[in-house]
């Protein structure tokens, strides 16, 4: 079970992060969210990351070269395109040496064509509920047409709580967390995220 912390803004987060096992940190680079980071200091953040986690970046509706240059200011591994990006802003993305994550809500996702299925199919997936961020679960019945059928990540409004449960009845190859593991909005707890992680883990 792949699982990524989302949202860290702090030294200390990113290590109980790392310490708990996650393959994936996730820096917040939306504008308007209370979890924004700059490029400078996810770079240097990122300087405690093993090379086998995942610096992610969480974008939405940017422009895809604003977006690189952002992700080589912070020197990420991943970018998480969270709004209308293309399949061609996916490859730019990956043609400028950055892994991929594309974030859809569940009710966009299932409401695409069997072709446009086909054609995100080999794209790692993100699905969430509609508004990102906000701590808030998907009707999971939104997926009875069918779950990507690739590598796939589920978020919204997931937590120590309600996470394995989740994991078990969908099925995805991992879980994407942010409101969950804190204590108040945009603030990261540590006891939390070790939950988190040993929750989800728990399910395989
Ligand atoms: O975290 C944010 O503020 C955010 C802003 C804009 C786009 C995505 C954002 N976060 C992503 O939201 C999901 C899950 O959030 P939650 O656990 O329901 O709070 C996750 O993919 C984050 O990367």
């Amino acid at each position: 079970m792949y699982v990524k912390i989302c949202g860290l803004q702090t030294a200390e987060t990113v290590a109980t992060a790392i310490g708990a096992g996650a393959n994936a940190v996730g820096f917040v680079f939306a504008p308007g969210s209370p979890r924004t980071i700059t490029a400078e200091l996810v770079r240097e953040l990122g300087q405690a990351v093993p090379t086998d986690v995942e610096t992610v970046g969480v974008f939405r509706n940017q422009p895809i070269e604003q977006v690189l240059e952002i992700a080589r200011a912070a020197a990420l591994t991943t970018v998480q395109l969270h709004g209308n990006e293309t399949l061609a802003d996916m490859e730019q993305a990956r043609d400028a040496g950055f892994r991929t994550l594309r974030a859809f809500s569940a009710a966009a996702y299932a409401a695409l064509s069997p072709a446009d299925k086909l054609a995100w199919e080999s794209e790692r997936i993100l699905l969430d509920a509609v508004e990102p961020g906000a701590g808030v679960a998907f009707d999971v019945s939104l997926l009875d047409g069918g779950a990507p059928a690739g590598f796939w990540l589920l978020a919204g409004g997931l937590n120590p709580s309600n996470v394995a449960e989740l994991a078990v009845a969908l099925r995805p190859d991992g879980v994407d967390v942010s409101s969950g593991v804190e204590s108040s909005r945009g603030v990261k707890d540590g006891g939390l995220i070790k939950a988190f992680v040993a929750a989800a883990r728990s399910t395989v």
